[in-house]
């Protein structure tokens, strides 16, 4: 197992920054390798290390073990015993705990083979404390990189930028809540990141928090276990600023809403401020209380699109620089013709680029270098527009399985995504109606024309599904 996640560090480090390894990776613990279940069992020190991994990590993290022990392996992660460092109030307990933990057995061991390993391991855990200390404020919650000197702007989200701007500057008084919706890694959680950050750092002692809807909700979980709904009200209401990533996980929750209902009219009351994220604007969430949603609309709801070329291009010479590599201006208009989808992706591929950068001894790198580099990635996205393609930002933009787009399952919410899938398929490629069926599982070209027919219908009456088909499709064109 040790051996296992050695490796596994080691191919990690070549995709990923050296703080964001100390910061994230090196902190958790492996446990162990359940072969029948094939499930890979993880440790982290606290809740909000557990959450960023999951979101940012686990895919590769998944990947990775799946290759090593030659079976699709799922990941596992869970809180180091006795080591929440949330409590019921949402305050951390304990500020460094987390980057200490480099497994006990696995450092006696390096320490009694190879004492020079023992103080290179040594100088990690060091280097961690250093790097959360940096990368996170553990009380907000707020990871200080993430301001608006870092966040390049461009028309896709200059208006996101305006408000957050606004908001920052005014807080409890201009926008009250302001509501950022858009599709995945398009800077919503960046940018509300930089408020608070711009808040704490005009030094007026703001109470701030950043709080991802799925941490809220198990907060809400605990404090009803513990019976301390007490504490966690007087801790929320009292927050001069509350940032509450991605909204849409409060679907079906009921407690949690109702909870949440109180602390955002207490706060909007006292005029303290409240930024929501969510994947959709208010009206088309799913499973949330009309009286939450009339509310989320009552300040300002703003969309953040996906970035158009000059701004991937922006973004991509921006984040070049920060990493030390020098990237000419026709490298980086090569990426941004053929990585469209969104900002998480663009710096994915530049890590990728940055690596095998390293790894061949380059200081600058050409458009040669970034073709071998991203093979995997220009693959899928090889410029014109595929069926392949379509299914896969029309999956990515509704959060459902690309496999769903061939499957026969019929649900509302994976069947009408497929329809605008074959519906885009039949607008955007040179396909026949047979052919798009083939490509949807087999269906009949007759289903197709179904969906063409009534998703071009549709469009005309329903503004919503004009726009999510407009963003689909400049995300397709790039
Ligand atoms: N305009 C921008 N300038 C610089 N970096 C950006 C910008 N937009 C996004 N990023 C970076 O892209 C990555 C993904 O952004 P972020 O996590 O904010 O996306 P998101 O919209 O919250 O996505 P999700 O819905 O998946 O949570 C982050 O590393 C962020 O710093």
């Amino acid at each position: 197992m040790n051996e296992f996640w050695l490796s596994c560090v080691n191919h990690l480090e070549q995709d990923f920054p050296p703080q964001q390894i100390s910061a994230w990776i090196r902190p958790l613990v492996p446990l162990d390798f359940n072969e029948s279940e094939a499930v890979l069992r993880l440790s982290a020190p606290n809740r909000f290390k557990l959450d960023w991994v999951k979101k940012n990590f686990s895919n590769q993290i998944e990947q990775y073990a799946t290759d090593w022990f030659k079976k699709p392996v799922r990941l596992h992660l869970e809180l180091q015993a006795g080591n929440d460092a949330t409590n019921a109030s949402g305050k951390p307990n304990d500020v460094h705990s987390g980057a200490l933990a480099i497994p006990a057995g696995l450092a006696a061991r390096v320490s009694e083979n190879n004492p020079a390993a023992a103080a290179a391991a040594n100088e990690v855990r060091q280097e961690s404390v250093t790097a959360v200390v940096q990368a996170v404020d553990e009380k907000s919650r707020l990871n200080t990189d993430l301001t608006f000197e870092t966040f390049v702007t461009g028309k896709a989200n200059q208006l996101a930028r305006a408000a957050a701007l606004q908001v920052a500057e005014n807080p409890g008084v201009s926008y009250n809540p302001l509501f950022l919706y858009g599709g995945v890694g398009l800077g919503k959680t960046h940018l509300i990141h930089a408020v608070g950050n711009a808040m704490m750092q005009a030094g007026l002692g703001k109470k701030v928090r950043y709080v991802h809807a799925d941490q809220y909700v198990s907060d809400v979980v605990k404090a009803y276990q513990r019976k301390a709904f007490d504490d966690f009200k007087r801790y929320y209401h009292s927050l001069d600023l509350l940032l509450i990533d991605d909204i849409q996980f409060f679907s079906g929750k009921n407690r949690t809403q109702e909870e949440f209902f109180y602390a955002f009219e207490a706060m909007v009351a006292q005029r303290k401020q409240i930024i929501i994220t969510s994947d959709t604007y208010p009206k088309e969430l799913a499973g949330i209380d009309s009286r939450l949603i009339s509310r989320f609309d009552s300040g300002l709801t703003v969309a953040i699109e996906p970035p158009e070329l000059e701004m991937r291009v922006a973004i991509l010479l921006r984040k070049a620089e920060t990493e030390g590599l020098a990237m000419p201006e026709e490298v980086a208009f090569f990426i941004a013709k053929h990585l469209r989808s969104n900002v998480r992706e663009l710096e994915g591929a530049l890590r990728k680029v940055l690596a095998y950068a390293r790894f061949h001894g380059r200081e600058v790198v050409n458009v040669d270098i970034c073709k071998d580099a991203l093979k995997d990635l220009l693959s899928v996205s090889s410029g014109q527009i595929t069926v392949e393609n379509i299914q896969k930002t029309v999956a990515d933009y509704y959060k459902m399985k690309v496999a769903d787009m061939y499957s026969k399952r019929r649900p509302a919410n994976i069947a009408m995504p497929r329809q605008v899938a074959m519906y885009l398929a039949k607008e955007l490629t040179q396909k026949s109606l047979p052919e798009i069926g083939d490509l949807f599982g087999g269906r009949d070209h007759t289903t197709v024309l179904h969906a063409v027919r009534k998703i071009s219908d549709l469009r005309l009456k329903q503004n919503d599904l004009n726009h999510t088909l407009h963003v689909l499709e400049q995300t397709l064109k790039g």
